[in-house]
């Protein structure tokens, strides 16, 4: 019996989703506005999605927020994605805690505006005793910066060469909370770059692969079932036959 065109059952959904959101600037751009419009439009697309992904029944959504190299933008540009998640926090966090999502944070919280961070912590505490889909924000976080304070911990333990393992390192990595959905079982870039940029590059060394050319502010609900629907299509060997 041939499944309907768009039905994925349960069994080829993705457990943990992890999502580069590219294209906000370009987006702008394009309608001749500031980048700092696309930002915004993006947050928006954010709450769209978390919501529509956690309807699907996905278990955990890590979205790439923020990036050690993006330090490098204009300051204002910074300046305003750094509030954006007091924005969030006002406009959607009753919405997803109606959907019992819970909210996390991967990175490194020094450098961050104390601000930006007190909306975060404020966000994750108050969903911390939702059980639903786990929605993390990789946020002034890089994966190799991310493997390097991972090894810098296990040398500080004084470990013997052969107590380190792939197992050890993974429970030393910043997404280590995520426990048995680490590892994503897809990434999804959107505005047609075909690069990982240093996202997740331990946990995602056996994830498929989902490109495409919308722009993030235009990745609405169909766009991520179309995503979900090509991952259910797919053959995944993890390095097997
Ligand atoms: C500080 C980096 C950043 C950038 C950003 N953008 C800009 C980048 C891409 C598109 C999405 C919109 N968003 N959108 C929501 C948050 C957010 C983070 C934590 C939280 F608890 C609540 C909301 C966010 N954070």
């Amino acid at each position: 019996m041939f499944k309907k065109k768009n039905e994925t059952s349960q069994s080829r959904l993705p457990g943990h989703i992890a999502v580069i959101m590219d294209g906000n600037g370009r987006w702008a751009k394009a309608q001749g506005k500031p980048r700092i419009f696309g930002h915004k439009a993006g947050m928006d697309a954010l709450n769209r999605a978390a919501v529509h992904a956690s309807r699907r029944g996905i278990q955990a959504m890590t979205v790439y927020a923020f990036s050690t190299e993006n330090w490098s933008r204009p300051m204002d540009e910074v300046k305003f994605i750094m509030s954006l998640p007091i924005d969030f926090y006002s406009k959607y966090l009753p919405i997803l805690k109606a959907e019992n999502i819970q909210i996390r944070m991967t990175g490194e919280r020094e450098a961050m505006p104390k601000a930006t961070l007190d909306a975060i912590d404020r966000a994750m505490e108050e969903t911390r005793e939702n059980d639903g889909m786990i929605l993390n924000f990789a946020m002034n976080y890089g994966g190799r910066r991310e493997l390097v304070l991972a090894m810098q911990a296990i040398a500080k333990a004084g470990l013997p060469a052969e107590e380190i393992t792939e197992e050890l390192i993974s429970q030393h990595l910043q997404t280590a909370f995520l426990g048995d959905l680490q590892d994503p079982d897809l990434v999804i870039r959107t505005s047609g770059e075909l690069r990982l940029s240093n996202f997740l590059p331990w946990e995602a060394a056996y994830s498929e692969l989902y490109f495409t050319e919308t722009a993030w502010p235009d990745f609405d609900e169909g766009a991520l079932d179309a995503a979900l629907e090509d991952y259910a299509s797919r053959d995944r060997r993890f390095g097997g036959l």
